[in-house]
């Protein structure tokens, strides 16, 4: 079966700074993968090439079997593969809906617009549905006439999965989604991702928090320094050597068992 995401082979350097190394690994649909590392290993990095925020240097990937590393962002959220960030910045002189609206990636051209043809409202009124229905599954409705940059640190990362939902993604990329996040929104986000995967929805999250990823995730890749160290469930985490040197530099099972 062709995997969802391919990363064949990925490397990338910033100047003289060497940050992937030749990384490959598959998605399959349907799974929700954690991508976990030590800071500074690449995962965000890594996140950037795939979405197109970054150029690669070497190496390919494919999404549903076809190629998306020379695309731009914009087309690879065409493609399906969608993204959020790990600190969202909201515009100011937006509302909440605005921004929800803005992120919508149907659009009928700029005379469409500006003319108000009929096609151009019909495009409006089912981008406002989604984002109202949006909204009301990432529990914001009742902030969705506020300032975007008014929202709450956790509220802004709820925001921007809906932006990212905007686009109906197959493959969703998160980095960090409850990073800074209040336990009672963070109990809303795990939920919220969960539905999503049970919709169909493939998930790769960038994540530090172990609870978080014992709790959500099918499968991990661990980055070491540019390089993928481990591939298993999140229980086998603890007794992989890979993934202990990556965290500790030496084999300390009690020390893992309180890390991971
Ligand atoms: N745009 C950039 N320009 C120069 N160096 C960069 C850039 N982006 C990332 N780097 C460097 O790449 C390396 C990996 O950073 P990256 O943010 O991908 O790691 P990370 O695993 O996501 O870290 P963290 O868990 O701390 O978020 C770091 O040394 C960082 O300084």
């Amino acid at each position: 079966m062709t995997p969802l995401l391919r990363v064949n082979d990925v490397a990338k350097a910033f100047g003289g700074n060497q940050v992937l190394h030749g990384v490959e690994f598959d998605i399959a649909p349907g799974e929700i993968v954690g991508l976990l590392g030590p800071n500074g290993s690449g995962k965000s990095t890594l996140l950037n090439t795939i979405t197109g925020f970054e150029a690669i240097d070497r190496g390919q990937i494919a999404f549903e079997g076809r190629r998306i590393d020379q695309m731009p962002a914009h087309r690879i959220v065409a493609a399906g593969v969608g993204r959020t960030f790990q600190l969202p910045s909201m515009p100011r002189k937006m509302s909440v809906m605005e921004v929800a609206m803005a992120a919508s990636t149907a659009h009928h051209g700029v005379w469409g617009t500006l003319l108000g043809t009929a096609a151009s409202r019909q495009a409006e009124a089912a981008a406002h549905a989604k984002a109202t229905a949006l909204l009301e599954q990432l529990l914001l409705t009742h902030v969705r006439d506020l300032p975007a940059a008014a929202l709450s640190g956790g509220q802004k990362k709820l925001l921007g999965i809906v932006c990212a939902l905007m686009g109906d993604p197959r493959l969703l990329m998160l980095d960090e989604p409850t990073a800074g996040v209040h336990p009672n929104l963070r109990r809303d986000i795990v939920a919220a991702l969960q539905r999503l995967n049970a919709q169909g929805m493939t998930l790769v999250i960038v994540e530090h928090d172990m609870h978080f990823i014992r709790e959500v995730c099918t499968r991990c890749i661990v980055l070491d320094r540019g390089r993928i160290v481990a591939s298993c469930r999140p229980d086998e985490l603890a007794s992989n050597e890979h993934v202990v040197r990556a965290y500790l530099g030496s084999v300390e099972p009690k020390a893992v068992e309180e890390t991971l």
